[in-house]
C-alpha cells in the first residue's frame, strides 16, 4: 500500500555542506546500522555532497532499480561523471542509455565472451601468472595488474606493448580522481584525475585515427576496431565507451580476485574442491590447450566461489540514484534532485537468504535459485544489470584456473584487509607462492 505520509523520511542531516559524510566514512556499515535502528530502513541523511535518502529495504531497493523510467536515474557523484565523460553510460538515461547499452552488449555480452574474449583472457592470464614460482607476491598488486591487463588487451591488442605502461599510469590517475572530492585546484586528486583523463583521451584519439587511416587489408581484431568499424558511435562516444569498459571491469575484478585468494586460503576444503574441478578440466585437455566456453560453463563450483566472495566481501556496497522529479516511495516524499543510496550491503548478510551469513560457504550457491533470487543484487538489477557479468566471472574463473592448478601458497601473515568504503589491503596482501 502506498499512502502519503508526512513527507521526508526521518533522519539527520549533520553539518552544513559536509553533512554526515565524515561519520559515514568513519563508521561505515555501523553508521548505516545505527541510523536504521533509530529511524527505520529508509532514512534521510546528507552524504558525499548531497541530501540523500538511504534505502536498506530490499523490496524498495529492487523497485528503484527496476523503475528508472519513473525518474530514478543514476546519481553518481559529480567528480565521477566529470572524469568519466559526458557520454559515459552512467551519465545518460532513457533512449540514449538504450543506445549506448546496445552497443556495449555487442562487444562485452556473453556471446562475445564465448567466441572472442575468452581466448584472449586465457592467453594473457597464462602470461601474467607464468613466473610466480618461488616468489613473494602482493596479491593486491598482481590482481590490479591482472584486471587492467585483461581489460586493456581486449580493447587494443595490437598496440599493447608500446603504450601499456604509460596508459595505465594515466588511467590510474583518472580512477583516483573519479572517487575524490570535486575540488579543481592543482595538487588535488580531482585535478590530477582530469589530467589523467586528458592524456587517456589523447592516446585513444591517436589510436582511433590510426585505425581509421589503416588500409582495409590491415586487420585488427579487438574492441576498439569493432567500435571504430561499426560506425554507429562518434569518436567521443567511442572514447567514453572504452573508458567505461576499462573502469567498470577494473576494481571489481581485481578486488574479487584478491578476496578469492584470501577466502580460499582460509577455507582449505573449498580450495580442495575447487582444485579438483580445475584438474578435471585439465585432464580432459592437452597440455597448454586453452580454456574454452564449455570448460567455463562446467565450472559450477568455481562460479559458486566467485559469487560467495562477492557476497561475503561486499565488493559493492550499494548503487546511487537521483530523483528527476518529486516522487513518492513507500509513502515517503523524495524531493526532486535528492540522491537515493540503494544500499545493498546488508542484504548480503541476511540470515534468511544466507544462513550463517558470516561463513564462507560457496556450496550454498550450488542451488541455482539463489543466483536468480529477487534480492540477489550483486550485479545490480533492472535495465542496468551489469552487462559485464559473464565477462567478470569468466575473468576471475580463468585466473583461478591457472592459479590453483599451477601453484600452492602461504600467507606471509598479519596483513589487514579493510572492508569499507572499499575492500582494500592498505599495506598489500603478501603470499609466498610455490609450484605445485
Ligand atoms: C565481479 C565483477 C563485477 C561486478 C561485481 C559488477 C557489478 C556491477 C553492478 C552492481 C552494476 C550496476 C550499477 C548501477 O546500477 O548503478 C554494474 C554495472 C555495470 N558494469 Fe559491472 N560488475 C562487474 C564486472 C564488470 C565488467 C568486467 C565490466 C566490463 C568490462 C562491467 C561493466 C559494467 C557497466 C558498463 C555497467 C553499467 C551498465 C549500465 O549503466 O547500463 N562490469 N556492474
Amino acid at each position: 500500500i502506498t499512502f502519503q505520509r508526512k513527507g521526508l523520511p526521518l533522519g539527520t542531516m549533520g553539518w552544513p555542506f559536509f553533512g554526515e559524510t565524515n561519520e559515514f566514512l568513519k563508521l561505515g556499515p555501523n553508521f548505516m546500522k545505527r541510523q536504521t535502528i533509530r529511524y527505520g530502513r529508509i532514512f534521510k541523511s546528507h552524504i558525499l555532497g548531497s541530501p540523500t535518502i538511504v534505502s536498506m529495504d530490499p523490496e524498495l531497493n529492487r523497485y528503484i532499480l527496476l523503475n528508472e523510467a519513473k525518474g530514478l536515474i543514476p546519481g553518481y557523484p559529480k567528480s565521477m561523471l566529470d572524469i568519466l565523460g559526458q557520454r559515459n553510460i552512467a551519465a545518460v538515461y532513457g533512449s540514449q542509455h538504450k543506445f549506448l547499452r546496445k552497443s556495449l552488449m555487442s562487444i562485452i555480452g556473453a556471446s562475445m565472451v564465448k567466441d572472442r574474449l575468452l581466448p584472449r583472457i586465457d592467453k594473457y592470464m597464462r602470461l601474467h601468472l607464468s613466473n610466480w614460482d618461488a616468489m613473494v607476491i602482493d596479491v593486491q598488486q598482481k590482481c590490479n595488474d591482472m584486471a587492467f591487463l585483461i581489460g586493456f588487451t581486449q580493447i587494443v591488442e595490437a598496440e599493447l606493448s608500446s603504450i601499456y605502461d604509460g596508459f595505465k599510469v594515466e588511467f590510474d590517475k583518472l580512477v583516483t580522481g573519479s572517487l575524490s572530492l570535486p575540488i579543481n585546484l592543482p595538487g588535488t586528486s580531482y585535478y590530477r584525475g582530469f589530467k589523467g583523463r586528458e592524456n587517456v583521451v589523447k592516446i585513444l584519439r591517436r589510436l582511433i585515427e590510426k585505425r581509421r587511416a589503416a588500409s582495409p587489408a590491415t586487420t585488427y581484431d579487438d574492441m576498439l576496431e569493432h567500435l571504430v568499424r561499426d560506425g554507429a558511435l562518434n569518436d567521443e562516444e567511442v572514447i567514453d565507451q572504452v573508458i567505461t569498459i576499462l573502469y567498470s571491469g577494473y576494481e571489481t575484478v581485481s578486488t574479487t580476485s584478491m578476496m578469492v585468494v584470501k577466502y580460499l586460503h582460509d577455507n582449505q576444503q573449498a580450495l580442495e574442491e575447487l582444485r579438483e574441478e580445475h584438474f578435471a578440466i585439465r585432464r580432459r585437455k592437452g597440455a597448454g590447450e586453452p580454456v574454452d566456453w564449455a570448460d567455463y560453463k562446467s565450472m559450477r563450483f568455481t562460479r559458486a566461489v566467485v559469487l560467495e566472495t562477492l557476497r561475503l566481501a561486499t565488493v559493492i556496497n550499494g548503487l546511487l540514484r537521483k530523483a528527476t522529479q518529486d516522487i513518492v516511495l513507500n509513502g515517503f516524499l523524495i524531493p526532486k534532485g535528492w540522491k537515493i543510496y540503494v544500499y545493498t550491503r546488508e542484504i548480503n548478510y541476511d540470515p534468511i537468504l544466507y544462513p550463517e551469513p558470516l561463513k564462507f560457504n560457496p556450496w550454498r550457491w550450488l542451488d541455482k535459485k539463489l543466483e536468480s533470487h529477487n534480492h540477489c543484487l550483486l550485479f545490480g538489477g533492472g535495465g542496468r544489470l551489469c552487462p559485464g557479468k559473464e565477462l567478470g566471472i569468466a575473468t576471475v574463473s580463468t585466473f583461478l584456473h591457472y592459479f590453483v592448478t599451477t601453484y600452492r601458497w602461504e600467507e606471509i601473515g598479519g596483513e589487514k584487509i579493510v572492508e569499507f568504503p572499499r575492500v582494500e589491503a592498505p599495506n598489500g596482501y603478501h603470499i609466498r607462492v610455490l609450484k605445485l
